[in-house]
């Protein structure tokens, strides 16, 4: 039998990354996915990815999953980390790499955080995947986010620069959710 997952996001390209990702496990998980405009509070990456799982599985009135994503800059103590959103719609790539300008150190974390509640009113659990990288300026293709500036450990490349199966086995995203998998796998042996 497989597991049902409603994915709790508006963004189209963590849908289609965490679908891709979960393929490989044929037929485990049953995905579906809703847009719900969720407030997100100001805190730690694990305290929002807790309050946004909340939120959605009350919201829902029934278990779901969530994921925030985060870029910590080394320089900057870890910032913009999970504004990391409102920074890139307001600076773009160029704004992002000019914050880095008085600083030798261009190093960045790349964090990624699904949540998981059984529904509402249950304690939120949650999975954690980091890839180390750094900031440069934009190269590859701009339909993800911050891609194109954060090019992965040594390989050289940003993430826009590799194919969607390439940053799929690195992918801080693609970290999180096989914790996530191996989670729910073995919950629904249990049953
Ligand atoms: O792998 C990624 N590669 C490049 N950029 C990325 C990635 N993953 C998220 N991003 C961007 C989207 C948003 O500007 C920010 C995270 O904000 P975050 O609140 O987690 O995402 P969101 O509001 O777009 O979707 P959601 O409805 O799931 O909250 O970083
Ligand atoms: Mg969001």
């Amino acid at each position: 039998m497989s597991t049902k997952l409603l994915f709790i996001t508006g963004n189209a390209g963590k849908l289609r990354e965490v679908k891709s990702i979960l393929a490989s496990s044929a037929g485990a998980f049953d995905l579906s996915s809703q847009d719900l405009d969720l407030p997100e509070i100001q805190g730690t990456t694990r305290e929002v990815a807790a309050a946004k799982v909340k939120a959605a599985a009350e919201a829902i009135g029934g278990p779901c999953i969530t994921e925030d994503t985060a870029l910590a800059f080394s320089a900057l103590g870890g910032l913009p980390g999970p504004y990391i959103k409102a920074f890139m719609g307001n600076l773009g790539h160029e704004g992002l790499n000019k914050m880095l300008v008085g600083f030798e150190d261009k190093s960045a974390t790349a964090i990624c955080t699904f949540a998981y509640s059984a529904g509402s009113g249950s304690e939120p659990i949650l999975f954690e995947g980091k890839t180390e990288g750094k900031i440069v300026p934009a190269r590859g293709p701009k339909n993800f986010g911050w891609d194109p500036i954060f090019e992965v450990g040594e390989t050289g490349r940003t993430y826009a620069e590799m194919d969607g199966e390439e940053k799929n086995k690195l992918s801080h995203r693609y970290k999180a959710l096989d914790l996530l998998r191996s989670y729910l796998l073995e919950q629904s042996e249990q049953k």
